[in-house]
């Protein structure tokens, strides 16, 4: 048995993985869950990401590292599939991202990825619950069974107390958490997070990490993390380094 490439709806490897592991079929699922493959990307004529590859397995935490404005965030959001590769290829979850349409990329990242961006992305004037619930009831859940999930995860990052507080009055390390909480409300394979502790202070930020790497470890999630702060990618299973929109071969650990 072999299982690649456009698998139905709702499958992915990993979730696949979980199913079939234990009966000892895991190793013909493709443990890889993001592939990146000489990946280019320009916004101007300057390439932002110049021939990328990348290649994340399921439940690993990788930081991206290197100096501002080296690509990081670009990398982030081609690997998420928020902005298009121009060049190369981005394989997510088995999932050809250059053969799906912006739609198609919006569903998968909707059901089986989650996102941490910089400033937390929630909408201010709904609740703390409903922000949470928000991926849930897109993708069709019933609202009471949607919210009771955003409560049970809202609980399990720490601030259940403020679930129906608005989006706009919670402070700056709520914020973040709540949007941990959205992003792992789905039970997806993988995390994108984008500096999600840049708008805490070092304490606060390591915390929030500890979290979002814990909650996900638990889940067998895979985290992609950009961050500026060498505690945070001390913390991750792999770093890498991005030089002028280049991996920085030298510093490649695999
Ligand atoms: N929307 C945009 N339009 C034009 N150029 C952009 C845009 N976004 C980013 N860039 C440029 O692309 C390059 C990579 O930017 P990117 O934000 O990915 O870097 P970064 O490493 O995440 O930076 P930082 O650490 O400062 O957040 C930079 O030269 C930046 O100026």
């Amino acid at each position: 048995m072999h299982i690649r490439g456009n698998l139905q709806d709702g499958w992915n490897a990993g979730r696949l993985g979980r199913l079939l592991g234990p009966l000892g079929y895991g190793c013909a699922i493709p443990r890889a869950v993001l592939e990146l493959i000489g990946v280019e990307y320009a916004y101007t004529r300057t390439p932002a990401l110049r021939g990328v590859e990348l290649h994340v397995d399921a439940g690993e935490v990788v930081a991206v590292t290197g100096p501002s404005g080296c690509g990081k965030s670009t990398l982030l959001h081609v690997a998420a599939g928020i902005l298009p590769a121009q060049l190369g290829v981005v394989r997510l979850l088995g999932y050809d991202l250059t053969a799906l349409s912006e739609a198609q990329r919006a569903a998968l990242r909707r059901r089986d990825v989650g996102v941490v961006l910089q400033f937390g992305q929630l909408v201010p004037d709904l609740a703390a619950v409903e922000n949470v619930a928000l991926p849930l009831l897109l993708d069709g859940w019933a609202r009471g069974r949607a919210l009771r999930a955003a409560a049970g995860w809202l609980d399990r990052v720490g601030i259940g107390q403020e679930r129906d507080t608005l989006a706009a009055e919670l402070s700056g390390g709520e914020s973040q958490r709540v949007a941990v909480a959205r992003a792992l409300v789905t039970e997806p394979e993988i995390v994108f997070a984008d500096e999600p502790t840049g708008s805490l202070d070092q304490a606060g930020g390591f915390e929030l990490l500890e979290l979002l790497v814990g909650e996900a470890g638990e889940g067998g999630v895979a985290v992609v993390i950009v961050t500026h702060d060498r505690d945070v990618a001390a913390r991750a299973d792999r770093e890498v380094r991005l030089l002028d929109g280049r991996l920085d071969m030298a510093r490649l650990t695999r």
